[in-house]
């Protein structure tokens, strides 16, 4: 079951800059006259009914907002609806938190399962735990991106079950930015699970980047939320351990990597993002690796980038909607 992460979140809509100040044609280019338009977005997912983007449009526009972009989705023989809006508006004639009831009026009126608004420009980040093992290559690539402002989260700390030197790139980086590592060592006895859920409690969701330790259901109803896995094959093809061997053994001509939502039976969650490459028989299990590794870190970072900008919706019992 994926929970959507509350409302008090940031990310900000795809390809729509932080606006300073958006004017219409004709308005005064005198900056005391013209508002400073900021930009939201809107999903909404609720069963099916005549009027829904009628509704939802109008909400916006009432308060002088306007869509810049507007996507919907009503899959054939499931009476669902489902919507993703982003628009710009004038948050002293629409205040931050009128936009959250007026959406939530709506959302009562059509027992929406899921209605979410995001002001990147207001609301604060998420707050994201890292998770690894032994490899970081996903968390060196995830660094790399929120340091280039690519990722809207904040990083709360990072947890392994392997002990780094100090002196290393990644210990390096995080002690420049302030971003603590909690070294949790595990056995297949004790995966310190209370102890990793005491460090993660006030995120809004976790990202495993390489973390080699199954999780429980336990774990996964303790923390309530969202947790993101890479995996660094196709699911749902070769689930496990080592997967680009799997494939080399199998002499597969595509390779992946799969970002999907954690859920207690492993590497079977609800997919978010795919990519893929061509191999061949010149490609070799190092070649396989080194591929699968690349295509893991983008894929990885892509999910994530998706799921901050609210474009991740759970379909159906073990499926997403992605914008
Ligand atoms: N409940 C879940 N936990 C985790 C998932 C998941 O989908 N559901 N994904 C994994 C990541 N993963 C593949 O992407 C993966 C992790 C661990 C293993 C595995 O066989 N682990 C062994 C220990 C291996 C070791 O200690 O080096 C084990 O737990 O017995 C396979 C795949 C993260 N957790």
């Amino acid at each position: 079951m994926i929970r959507r992460i509350t409302e008090r979140a940031s990310g900000f809509a795809k390809n729509i800059p932080i606006l300073k100040s958006s004017r219409f044609h004709g308005e005064s280019l005198d900056s005391s006259v013209s508002p400073v338009l900021i930009p939201g977005v809107h999903v909404f997912h609720c069963q099916d009914a005549v009027g829904i983007v009628a509704k939802l449009s109008d909400c916006i526009a009432a308060k002088g907002g306007n869509i810049l972009g507007y996507d919907v989705f009503v899959p054939e023989n499931n009476n669902v609806f489902y919507s993703r809006s982003e628009f710009i508006f004038d948050p002293v004639k629409w205040p931050r938190s009128q936009v959250d009831e007026d959406f939530q009026t709506i959302a009562q009126r059509y027992g929406a399962l899921n209605s979410v608004v995001r002001v990147p420009s207001i609301d604060p980040k998420y707050k994201i735990a890292l998770l690894l093992s032994k490899q970081d290559h996903c968390l060196v690539e995830m660094l790399h991106k929120w340091q280039d402002g690519k990722l809207p989260v904040d990083i709360t700390c990072v947890i392994s079950n392997h002990e780094r030197a100090s002196n290393t790139h990644v210990m390096r980086f995080l002690e420049r930015h302030g971003i603590p590592y909690h070294y949790v060592s595990t056995t297949k006895e004790n995966k310190r699970e209370d102890d990793i859920l005491e460090l993660v409690k006030d995120t809004d969701f976790l990202v495993l980047a390489r973390y080699m330790q199954i999780l429980s259901g336990n774990f996964l109803k303790g923390y309530g939320k969202d947790v993101i896995n890479i995996h660094h094959g196709l699911l749902p093809s070769f689930k496990g351990g080592y997967p680009a061997k799997q494939a080399f053994d199998a002499g597969v001509k595509l390779i992946g990597a799969t970002s999907h939502f954690v859920t207690e039976e492993l590497d079977s969650g609800p997919i978010i993002e795919q990519m893929v490459e061509s191999v061949s028989h010149r490609d070799n299990l190092r070649s396989f690796v080194q591929k699968s590794e690349d295509l893991e870190k983008k894929c990885l970072t892509r999910a994530i980038k998706s799921y901050c900008e609210l474009r991740v919706l759970p379909y159906g019992t073990n499926k997403t909607v992605v914008f």
